[in-house]
Parts: structure tokens; sequence; C-alpha cells
């Protein structure tokens, strides 16, 4: 019997959500639904509109909140950034049904809780601080300021998962080992 569960996975930016998950997606493509989020952010070369975020303008976005169209939203590094109700709800009906994974920040999480949605949640922690911020430096997204405040948000975050609100963290130190175990968890007999 699978469970439609939503999976819920949140770390701190550049703690290897990305990469793990496009690992799952392209091992597993028929099982999985990534439930689109909402952002007010500009697009980053080659991110496609409705794939990868709803880009959506400051005005739109404030209205959604007004009608409570989100599970969870957030702003950060100056952003909106959202998961709307409709999209998680959007991949466990019809034909094709898929088991929701949400990737979002530890904010958005404790939102999540609050809703029947009933989710399993996974923290993706990087090995330590300084090893994130080199893979951040290294993947190039980043200005100094942005990488900073990305720096100072992981710290928090790092402290926040100390407080037993996920059901597992995953240490990504080694790569191949982190999706062992992600995939350990996710496919768990009793979920
Ligand atoms: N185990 C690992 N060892 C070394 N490098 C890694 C590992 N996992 C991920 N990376 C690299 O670290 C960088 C950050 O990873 P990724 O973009 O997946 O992070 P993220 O958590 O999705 O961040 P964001 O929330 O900002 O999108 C990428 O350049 C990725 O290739």
């Amino acid at each position: 019997m699978v469970s439609y569960r939503p999976i819920v996975i949140s770390g701190p930016s550049g703690a290897g959500k990305s990469t793990l998950l496009k690992k799952l997606f392209a091992d597993f493509p028929n099982q999985f639904g990534f439930s689109v989020s909402n952002t007010t952010r500009k697009p980053r070369e080659g991110e496609v509109d409705g794939v990868h975020y709803n880009f959506t303008e400051v005005p739109v976005f404030q209205k959604m909140i007004e009608n409570n169209d989100f599970v969870e939203w957030a702003q950060f590094s100056g952003n909106y950034y959202g998961t709307s109700v409709a999209s998680v709800k959007k991949l466990t009906t019809g034909e094709s049904k898929r088991i929701p994974i949400l990737d979002i920040d530890l904010q958005g999480v404790l939102s999540v809780k609050k809703t029947d949605l009933d989710a399993r949640y996974i923290f993706l922690s990087p090995p330590s601080i300084e090893e994130l911020r080199q893979r951040l430096e290294k993947r190039g997204t980043e200005t100094p300021e942005s990488l900073q405040k990305r720096i100072d948000t992981a710290s928090k975050e790092l402290e926040e998962s100390k407080k037993g609100i996920h059901d597992i963290i995953i240490v990504n130190d080694d790569l191949d080992k982190a999706y062992k175990e992600l995939k350990e968890f996710i496919f768990k007999e009793d979920a």
C-alpha cells in the first residue's frame, strides 16, 4: 500500500536539497511530485516558470496570502516564497497520483504542521557551516551579501533543527550516503 503522505524536506540553502531531490526524481520518475512553489524573486538563469517556481508579482502574492491560498509562506532574503494548498492537493488527486515533496524552510515546516496534510519531515544538514559556505561559493549563484545572509540564516536553522521538529535529520557529507538514508526513510514500510 503506497502512502501518499507528503514528504517535507527542509535545510539551509546549499545543504543539497535540490541535488538529492533531482536524483530521487530521476530514479523514480512517476512516484513523486514536486509541489511547485510561488516566489516573488526573479528567475535565475535556466529556471522555468511553472516548473521550478511559479514566479509571481508581489501584489498577486499578497492577494493570495489574504485569501489563505498558502499552506505556508515566508519572506526571506527580501522575497516572498510560498506553497499553495492547491499545488500540494493537486498531486494526490486524479489518475496519476504522486507523493508530494515539499522543499520549504523551517518557518514553513511549522506552518505545515498546523495543517491536516499529515506530512513526514526531513531536515537536511550540511556537515558544517564552513563546508556550506564553500559549496555556495562554488555554486556561484550568490553575491557576497546574499551569501552572508544565507550563512546567517543557516546557523539559526541548524540550532532550530536540534529541537526535535523533524522525523529525521540527514547530514549531507557524502552524497551517496545521504541519498541512501533519504530513500530508506521515504520507502519505510510502516510510513
Ligand atoms: N554531498 C555533497 N558534497 C559536495 N557538494 C555537494 C554535496 N551536495 C550538494 N553539493 C553541492 O552544493 C551546492 C548546493 O547544493 P543545492 O543547490 O542542491 O542546495 P539547496 O539546498 O538546494 O540550496 P537552495 O535552497 O539555495 O536551492 C551545489 O553546487 C551542489 O552541487
